[in-house]
């Protein structure tokens, strides 16, 4: 060795992987809701998602026939692994050569398999990003019960580990502005309507009423899942108007509702929302999805299938506006949210930037979106 700097172990340099830790985490995991990808997963499926939740027979077979109508196969995991190759991507681009995993609640990979796996591979403390961004049972609290679940299997073999998640992204400024470029783009690539002949139509996946009247901490208003679509809408219309130099206006509206009949869901429906519009004399509609963060069965079958038949029964123009999906700038935003939640990790001070609307917190309050049908565990939380 001829070189001084060989010679000297303290100045080799270290092995990518000593210098670029996200520390505490070994280890990141996407956490999805899981789909099926053939006819044989669609019932079992569909029998995880609603098990002992009393959605009638009847809604099930109607769902599996949107499975079956396309090979039995969701999009969604699909997705989320284009998305776990993005947080991949976005992390290396940083320096960081932490592991990024994908894991789902109703289909394989399990939870409990991948912090396994991960748990044999030496990790002991692990950030979870999951693809769903706003306040509620159905997307935050049912997470944190997967998590805890995952992790109660795992201490009966013994196995100890930490598990930690992003806080909700909805209120981030990434999500908004990627979701107002989107909308300001499908906006200009509509045809130019008169101002009063356009609406924008902002869906998401209706919950039951008493699901949204009790979703955010348990100290807040409740409603937290619609009023933080609402803030999102309403900024959309703001920015995209004030880019195009146009007088914008939308409302909020749901899609994919289930449950019995008797039960009260978010409404208005997406279908009967155009129908109303266009007896209004509204010739142009754009539709963008902006409860989900990817172009899954809910927005493949509920919005680009039966929507656009509504929409062209009643001779609407309908422009669907793309999820924001693996886009560099929210990918970079959920990047941002991992470095965060790593730095408040090892005890350093963050201040979280929200828009529009305040920042979720990391560790939710106690109480927080309850699980009204039974009281169960949930990690990643005061409770
Ligand atoms: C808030 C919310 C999100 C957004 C947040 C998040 O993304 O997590 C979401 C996402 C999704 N929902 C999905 C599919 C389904 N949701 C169902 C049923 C339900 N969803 C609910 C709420 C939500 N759901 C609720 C309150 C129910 C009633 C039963 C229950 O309380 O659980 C059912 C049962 C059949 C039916 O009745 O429709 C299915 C098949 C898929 C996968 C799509 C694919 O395969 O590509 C995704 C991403
Ligand atoms: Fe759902």
């Amino acid at each position: 060795m001829s070189s001084p700097i060989a010679e000297s172990p303290d100045a080799q340099p270290k092995p990518l992987q000593e210098q670029l830790l996200l520390e505490p985490y070994d280890a990141v995991v996407v956490l999805s809701f899981g789909g099926p990808e053939g006819p044989e997963e669609v019932m079992p499926f569909l029998r995880r998602v609603t098990g002992g939740r009393g959605i009638p027979d009847s809604r099930l077979e109607e769902v599996a026939e949107h499975y079956y109508a396309r090979g039995g196969r969701s999009p969604i995991n699909g997705q989320t692994r284009a998305l776990q190759e993005a947080v991949r991507g976005e992390l290396r681009r940083r320096g960081y050569s932490t592991p990024v995993l994908v894991a789902n609640r109703n289909s394989e990979p399990f939870l409990a398999d991948v912090l396994r796996g991960t748990h044999d591979a030496g990790a002991e403390r692990v950030l979870v990003v999951t693809t769903s961004a706003y306040a509620s049972y159905s997307s935050c609290r049912q997470y944190r019960e997967d998590i805890a679940g995952a992790l109660a299997e795992l201490a009966d073999e013994g196995r100890t580990l930490v598990v930690d998640k992003i806080r909700q992204y909805a209120t981030h400024p990434s999500f908004a502005r990627v979701n107002i470029r989107l909308v300001t783009e499908a906006v200009r690539a509509c045809g130019q309507p008169e101002d009063d002949k356009l609406r924008l139509v902002f869906v998401t996946h209706s919950i039951p009423n008493a699901m949204d009247d009790t979703s955010g901490p348990g100290d807040g208003e409740g409603n937290l899942y619609d009023h933080q679509h609402d803030e999102i809408a309403h900024v959309i219309l703001d920015e995209a108007g004030i880019t195009l130099d146009r007088n914008l206006s939308g409302a909020l509206v749901y899609c994919s509702r289930s449950g019995r009949p008797e039960q009260p869901w978010l409404e208005p429906d997406v279908n009967d929302h155009l129908r109303r519009l266009a007896e209004d004399g509204i010739t142009d509609v754009v539709v963008a999805p902006i409860g989900f963060v990817s172009d899954h069965m809910e927005v493949v079958h509920d919005l680009d299938t039966e929507a656009a038949e509504t929409a062209a029964e009643v001779g609407l123009r309908m422009t669907r506006v793309p999820t924001v999906g693996t886009d560099a700038e929210f990918v970079m935003g959920l990047v941002d949210l991992v470095e965060e939640r790593a730095a408040q990790a090892r005890g350093e001070r963050v201040d979280p930037i929200a828009w529009p609307g305040a920042a979720m917190p990391p560790v939710c309050a106690a109480g927080c979106c309850p699980n009204l049908r039974t009281a169960k565990p949930a990690a990643c939380g005061k409770d």
